[in-house]
């Protein structure tokens, strides 16, 4: 269970996160929905610790996360593995050692700053690769690929990582409908399959509502629903976000959804993919 209290940042007069409290139980999906700025970037980035809470807590299977320092630190950073809108990857380099990276932890950074990986890291790197489809691309580089693949490979270097918590913050904003559904589905089959808690940013209530057991839904900082997806109605998400106040994402998604229908992922950032 990944409780979180009180959970709070503040930028100089800004309080991006503003007191969120969640109990989160293992092997859960959960996706976190708002507009741009409401805070979800912010709330994953605390849950990791890229970003220092200003207050609150953070607690894993018991342990005070936001105590954490050091090496311990470190192994909680490599336990909560990230997934980035922009995948972060190194493009010049094939999709193995980009894979291979994500043993890090494992392999300590001096080797694999010289590339010198083991037997095992290959191994565990093409099993990651294989289940996310993506072997026969495994010496192609990175660069190369997809906009879709490229998350693909992201993902399947989280994997070696042997995270407890996957974090996705917008994994699927910068990828056209299909790659979205894919990389979606990848999230969905390792949450479901390895039982690993999966946290996933979204600006599409659609697809929350097509792949995640629960939806938080923020705006200004603060928790505004957090539910199972056919309880989030079209009438909550209109007193959430305000019948006047409803452009962007989450307007389209409220006009666009059948509360009935698991519909498929709607894009709505299309760049580049
Ligand atoms: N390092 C920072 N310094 C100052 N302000 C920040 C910083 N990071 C985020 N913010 C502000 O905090 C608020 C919440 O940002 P955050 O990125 O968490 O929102 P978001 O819901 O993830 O938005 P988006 O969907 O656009 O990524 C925004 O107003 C943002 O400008």
């Amino acid at each position: 269970m990944l409780v979180i209290e009180q959970l709070t940042k503040v930028f100089g007069d800004l309080t991006a996160v503003d007191g969120v409290s969640l109990a989160i139980p293992k092997g859960q999906m959960v996706g976190v929905i708002g507009r741009s700025g409401a805070g979800k970037s912010t709330l994953l980035r605390m849950v990791n610790r890229l970003t220092d809470p200003s207050r609150g807590t953070i607690i894993n299977e018991g342990r005070d996360i936001t105590a954490l320092s050091g090496r311990d630190l470190r192994l909680w950073r490599a336990s909560c593995a990230m997934i980035f809108q922009q995948f972060n990857l190194v493009e010049r380099m094939d999709v193995l050692t980009n894979v291979m990276i994500g043993r890090i932890a494992h392999t300590g950074l001096v080797r694999s700053m010289a590339r010198s990986f083991t037997d095992t890291d290959r191994a565990r790197a093409i099993e990651a690769l294989d289940r996310l489809d993506l072997v026969p691309q495994a010496l192609q580089r990175a660069g190369t690929l997809s906009g879709g693949q490229q998350q693909r490979v992201a993902i399947a270097k989280a994997l070696v990582q042997n995270p407890r918590i996957m974090l996705a913050d917008e994994p699927i904003a910068s990828l056209d409908p299909a790659n979205a559904s894919r990389v979606m589905e990848a999230l969905r089959e390792i949450n479901k399959t390895d039982g690993l808690t999966v946290l996933v940013n979204l600006h599409t209530l659609d697809t929350a509502r097509a792949y995640c057991d629960r939806i938080i839904a923020m705006r200004a900082g603060r928790v505004q629903f957090d539910g199972a997806p056919e309880t989030l109605t079209t009438d909550r998400v209109r007193q959430i976000y305000g019948t006047g106040d409803l452009s962007g994402d989450i307007d389209e998604a409220v006009t666009s959804t059948s509360l009935t229908v698991q519909a498929p992922p709607q894009h709505k950032r299309a760049v580049g993919a």
